[in-house]
């Protein structure tokens, strides 16, 4: 037995909370990364976005990297140390690569060797993706290896307590690093402090390194069990071939195409590489969900941009992982326990099946606020249109005429105002509230909030009639922003109650459906889905063009709902299982088995003494 402590094994407190530091790290640096490309690379809005995509697509890919060396070479264990060294080393890398004074010779603030700074910054992100993604597989599925057969119920909590986890993690770097950015740091120029915003999550790395180090003698470690990945496609080679090769009817019919394989592979395995393809083909559909998902960091950023209210902006960012922190415990300790008392079946699948819904809703919600903003929207000339103002600056009113097959927008201010010459020019700014002319002898001072998104013009008439302020007039071209950003709450509400039914239930689901070597394996492919739905996000960003942005968002939504009816379909005829009790069951058919279970579980015993032996040793010496 490892130690204990109410009912869960101690060694899952420093897998939870290297999981805190190590998402600290990761959505910290994420938090100002595209800041960085942008405003110390210089690089344009296009490419800073790509560049951060590509990045974070990498970072969702390289869990196979990272599944295939623990499961058939390093272990778990060893995976997540030596990856997590590497990563490690990119967060220093990445932070070192923002000191603009090494490359600054002339020290004008500005780097002299983009090159450099460039070529560093990219190395720490590539080892960062072979690191996050590298250890995520193994550290959810590690953290499940630690509980025994009869704690199935703990390791749900776990999975929600690792979730938590990840989201407080998140939330407390997104509100902290953009403060740190904020503050001015530099040895021959004051600079936008970089280095300090990529140096904590770096330091916090580290400290996540330390903390699952210092767990070492507590945790349950199983062995890699030889290359299961690649026995696994030689495996399902020979059976498609062998299936080939007995095409005629003559040949009596399988069960299952894996059956095919029986001539020349073990049944145990056979087994296994059939429960892992019913689980990956139930991923197909999942990809969709992502899609929707990420553009939580795209679109309806971009859409909060259109809308009013100054600094719920940065509070908008927030409100998902506080969310997730409020209601995951409200839907394990009272939505899911009230829905079983009521005597309904919420199966995982359902779960994931109504978190899909809960998405689409989310979009149809987006799609709403949306419509409302194009409300207030200003009205662009089109390709096949052209816009004139007319500023009627007489003191009567003026008839535009213009030839009756053009359509005009006609604005006419009866403002009175005499111009001898025409000077235009149009400033765009933030943050504006004071604002002043020089309006010949006087100093005319407009303290007042320019409302953002809006446009305004101001007539300034000859000095030569008049020198008072008053005699400027200031006309609105474009009303500012004014639906308020609250309402993009409904949508984040939403599609934070899909997270939860969907995500959550899916990173158990992946675990408990897995035979014991392959677990790694299905994490990998369950955040495989989450690089495929950010794919999906390019390709239609890129192809479908839509003209309506409306239109957009019910289009996923429909879409969504559409593959969540494909999907619970597929979830119907999927039948839970006990990977467990499948081996046994096969162990015992092949006859052969009852010794080396009966060897494996006096391993495993003596496994047990061994750790109880090591901590025995340990407490005596405190
Ligand atoms: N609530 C948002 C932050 C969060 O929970 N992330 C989790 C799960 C996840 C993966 N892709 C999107 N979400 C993580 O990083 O593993």
């Amino acid at each position: 037995m490892t130690a204990e402590c109410c009912g869960y094994p101690i060694s899952i407190f420093f897998i939870v909370v290297n999981e805190f530091c190590e998402r600290f790290s990761y959505y910290g640096m994420r938090a100002v990364l595209v800041l960085y490309f942008r405003y110390f690379l210089l690089w344009d809005d296009d490419l800073a976005t790509s560049i951060y995509h590509a990045f974070v697509a990498l970072c969702y890919l390289t869990p196979i990297l990272g599944a295939i060396i623990a499961d058939s070479w390093l272990g778990k264990f060893k995976t997540i140390i030596y990856l997590s060294i590497v990563y490690a080393i990119g967060q220093v890398t990445m932070a070192i690569s923002t000191i603009h004074d090494i490359t600054d010779a002339n020290r004008d603030g500005t780097p002299d060797n983009f090159t450099f700074h460039i070529a560093l910054s990219m190395l720490g992100l590539i080892l960062i993706a072979l690191g996050t993604g590298g250890i995520k597989p193994c550290v959810a599925a590690f953290g499940g290896d630690q509980f025994q057969e009869h704690q199935s119920r703990q390791l749900n909590t776990f999975f929600s307590v690792f979730y938590l986890c990840i989201n407080a993690g998140s939330l407390l770097s997104t509100l902290i690093t953009p403060v740190l950015r904020a503050q001015e740091c530099g040895i021959h120029t004051q600079q936008q402090c970089y280095p300090l915003a990529f140096g904590v999550p770096a330091v916090l790395m580290v400290i996540s390194l330390v903390v699952f180090i210092a767990g070492s003698g507590m945790y349950v470690k199983t062995d890699p069990e030889g290359n299961i990945m690649w026995s696994v496609c030689k495996c399902i080679g020979f059976a498609i071939k062998n299936r080939f090769r007995h095409r005629s009817s003559s040949y009596p019919k399988r069960e299952h195409w894996m059956d095919w394989a029986n001539e020349k592979y073990d049944k145990l395995l056979i087994a296994q590489i059939k429960m892992v393809l019913k689980v990956l083909f139930l991923y197909i559909p999942l990809p969709m969900f992502w899609t929707l998902f990420d553009q939580k960091g795209s679109r309806w950023t971009l859409q909060a941009t259109t809308m009013s209210g100054d600094f719920v902006s940065i509070l908008i960012s927030t409100v998902n992982p506080i969310l997730i922190l409020t209601l995951v415990p409200i839907m394990d300790r009272l939505i899911f326990p009230l829905i079983q008392k009521c005597g309904l079946n919420f199966s995982p699948l359902k779960r994931m099946t109504v978190g899909m819904l809960f998405a689409a809703m989310a979009f149809v919600s987006a799609a709403l606020v949306q419509i409302e903003i194009d409300k207030t929207l200003p009205n662009f000339p089109s390709s096949s249109e052209s816009q004139l103002k007319v500023v009627n600056t007489y003191s009567t009113t003026l008839n535009v005429t213009i030839s009756p097959n053009e359509h005009l927008l006609i604005e006419s201010f009866g403002v009175q105002l005499h111009t001898s010459k025409h000077t235009y020019s149009t400033i765009s700014c933030m943050f504006v509230n004071d604002f002043s002319l020089i309006h010949g002898e006087q100093w005319c001072e407009f303290s007042r909030k320019f409302g953002f998104g809006a446009s305004y013009t101001f007539l300034i008439p000859s000095t030569v009639f008049s020198d008072d302020c008053e005699s400027i007039t200031e006309v609105e071209d474009m009303k500012p922003n004014s639906v308020h950003m609250a309402l993009q709450i409904p949508q984040y509400f939403l599609i934070t109650t899909g997270e939860v039914m969907f995500s959550v239930t899916g990173l158990q689901f992946s675990y408990s459906q897995a035979p014991k070597n392959m677990k790694s394996v299905l994490q990998a492919g369950w955040l495989c889905t989450n690089a495929v739905g950010n794919i999906i996000v390019l390709i239609v960003a890129e192809l479908g063009k839509l003209p309506k942005q409306w239109a957009e968002y019910l289009l996923f939504a429909s879409l969504l709902v559409a593959v969540s009816i494909i999907f619970s379909i597929m979830a119907y005829f999927y039948t839970y299982i006990d990977p467990a009790e499948i081996e046994a069951q096969v162990r015992k058919e092949q006859g052969l088995e009852p010794e080396e279970m009966e060897k494996e579980t006096l391993e495993m015993e003596e496994k047990d003494e061994d750790q109880k032996n090591e901590q025995g040793v340990k407490q005596t010496k405190i």
